[in-house]
């Protein structure tokens, strides 16, 4: 692949490790720096209102709390970001979107102007849902299906998901010990989108089935999809130079 738009996911369970920043995030951040010389590269990234659990402990079941853990985290996060981008001298730019964002052709056209003056620069935006005010009907609620929509309205070619789990399996391979990994999927069933939401992080909202749903929102428009772990990063490079040993590719039959 070369020159491509490239829309990257990470979750909070990748990045956070019993309450800590894990060493992944350096991983992550070597691997974008690489790429961002050859292609175009944006950053959804989860964790601010894990992040903000680490200095403030309130009880996230009550939303106000949610929101402001949100509103604490999310500068910790980016400051681990900028310093660690700053490394490989690259700037980064906060974007925070709420789904209202993607309700009006007006203002995705206006967003999309905006990264393209970013990714023009080769400045590597960081999108994050803004938690601390997203309620109700403007609430995305996950970050898979947010990737997604920033992958398709600001013109991406490919999303990567790097998850806490390797690929997508016949089954949850954390309960069923048979479940196989599959690598290739064309179409997604809806009973598979009826499954249970269950995130392996207690900070995160998504899951495999949110997962699937942005698979399923750009595979109906023709975009691709690779889900694969974010322990594992040579499976991306491995997967962009045309090599796809690991990991699960979503692509719709055209
Ligand atoms: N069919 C399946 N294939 C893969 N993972 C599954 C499946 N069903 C349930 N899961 C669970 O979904 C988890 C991935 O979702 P999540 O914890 O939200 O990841 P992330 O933090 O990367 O967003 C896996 O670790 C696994 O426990
Ligand atoms: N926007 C929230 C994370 C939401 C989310 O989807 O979390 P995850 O399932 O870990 O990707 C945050 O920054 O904490």
């Amino acid at each position: 692949m070369k020159n491509k738009r490239i829309v990257f996911k990470v979750g909070t369970a990748t990045l956070y490790e019993n309450g800590k920043l894990s060493d992944r995030m350096d991983k992550i951040v070597e691997l974008l720096s690489e790429l961002n010389k050859e292609h175009e590269v944006m950053l959804v990234s989860s964790g601010a209102v894990g992040a903000g659990y680490t200095r403030c402990p309130l009880d996230k079941s009550r939303l106000e709390n949610k929101q402001a853990l949100a509103a604490i985290g999310q500068p910790l996060l980016m400051k681990e970001y900028k310093e660690r981008f700053h490394k490989y001298g690259n700037v980064v730019a906060q974007v925070l979107v709420t789904a209202a964002d993607f309700d009006s052709r007006k203002r995705t056209a206006n967003a999309k102007k905006m990264i393209n003056v970013l990714l023009e620069n080769k400045v590597i935006p960081i999108i994050n849902e803004n938690d601390s005010v997203s309620v109700e009907e403007i609430l995305f609620g996950d970050n898979d299906q947010l990737s997604a929509y920033v992958t398709y309205y600001f013109d991406a070619d490919l999303l990567i998901i790097l998850s806490d789990i390797d690929a997508l399996y016949t089954d949850n391979p954390k309960t069923n010990k048979d479940a196989k990994p599959l690598k290739i999927v064309t179409k997604i069933e809806d009973d598979m989108l009826n499954q249970e939401c269950n995130p392996n992080d207690k900070f995160a909202t998504g899951g495999i089935v949110t997962k699937l749903k942005a698979a399923k929102f750009l595979m109906d428009r023709g975009i691709p999809m690779y889900l694969t772990s974010g322990w594992d990063l040579d499976s991306v490079r491995e997967f962009l130079k045309g090599n796809h040993t690991k990991g699960t590719l979503f692509k719709g039959e055209k």
